[in-house]
């Protein structure tokens, strides 16, 4: 297995308050990685670090691009170059067009990411190979039967399809999903879970997950990973990780689910 991604004694500090406090992690190719922890554990401050969104006060993130490629150093990245550099998120706050239809949507977030590397990889692209990746992606997330659909008419799960679609549209190594079934029903939730095993298996992406449904969890997980007050309490197989009581303890001591 290869790391994709890295973090080295990453640290935020809010004031006087540690979100995430000395975290070091790698995260292999071929497995799905669930982040998993009570409420204020840290989990979205440590995305926003990963993605940049955030500027860790100590540590560094290192990313792998694709497999050809070394470990590089993107601790003081801006999203945006976060992303060229192969780290997509899904949002739960929907990014989407409302107005434009599914296609669309998947069209401007694949020409969006020719045009980026255009500019940093110098490599041209017709129309053609856009339109069969457009089309590919639709496949691939199982939405081409609503391709022609106006987003704003779609359901929740829809909506959180289409998103899965446009992070997938600059050809991440590394896909983070925050929290994929949230606001989700159980036939929505049932879905998503056998889209994010299929995408695993299609796909050379490595997903990362933060997901507060521990069903889910237990399902998708190759590795858990627990934070608890900022810090890695527990890491391993959904077996060892579920059974461990210092985890158990950590939920039951916090009001999450
Ligand atoms: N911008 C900020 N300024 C100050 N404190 C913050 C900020 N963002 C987060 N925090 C604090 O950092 C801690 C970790 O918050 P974070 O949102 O990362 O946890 P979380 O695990 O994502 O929680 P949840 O599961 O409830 O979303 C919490 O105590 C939170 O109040």
């Amino acid at each position: 297995m290869t790391t994709v991604l890295k973090a080295e004694d990453l640290r935020k500090q809010f004031g006087e308050l540690t979100a995430v406090d000395n975290v070091s992690i790698e995260i292999d190719d071929g497995n799905i990685t669930s982040i998993i922890g009570p409420n204020g554990a840290g989990k979205t401050t440590f995305y926003n670090l990963l993605t940049g969104v955030l500027q860790p006060t100590t540590g560094s993130i290192w990313l792998r691009s694709g497999v050809e490629d070394d470990l590089a150093d993107v601790t003081d990245a801006e999203p945006h170059q976060v992303a060229q550099a192969g780290l997509s998120r899904s949002y739960q706050i929907t990014n989407i067009f409302e107005g434009l239809t599914v296609r669309e949507n998947v069209r401007v977030a694949r020409i969006s990411h020719e045009g980026t590397r255009l500019d940093f990889r110098s490599r041209a692209t017709g129309d053609e190979s856009v339109e069969a990746d457009v089309e590919e992606l639709l496949d691939l997330t199982g939405l081409t039967h609503i391709a022609d659909t106006p987003c704003d008419t779609l359901s929740h799960g829809e909506k959180r399809t289409v998103e899965i679609a446009l992070a997938l549209a600059i050809e991440p190594n590394v896909f983070l999903m925050d929290e994929p079934t949230a606001g989700m029903n159980p036939t929505e939730v049932a879905e998503i879970v056998s889209l994010i095993r299929e995408l695993d298996a299609d796909l050379d992406t490595t997903f990362v997950v933060t997901e507060h449904n521990m069903d889910v969890v237990t399902d998708i997980s190759d590795r858990i990973v627990v934070l608890a007050e900022g810090a890695i309490l527990a890491d391993g197989t959904p077996e060892d990780v579920l059974t461990d009581e210092r985890v158990t303890e950590a939920y039951l001591g916090s009001d999450s689910a």
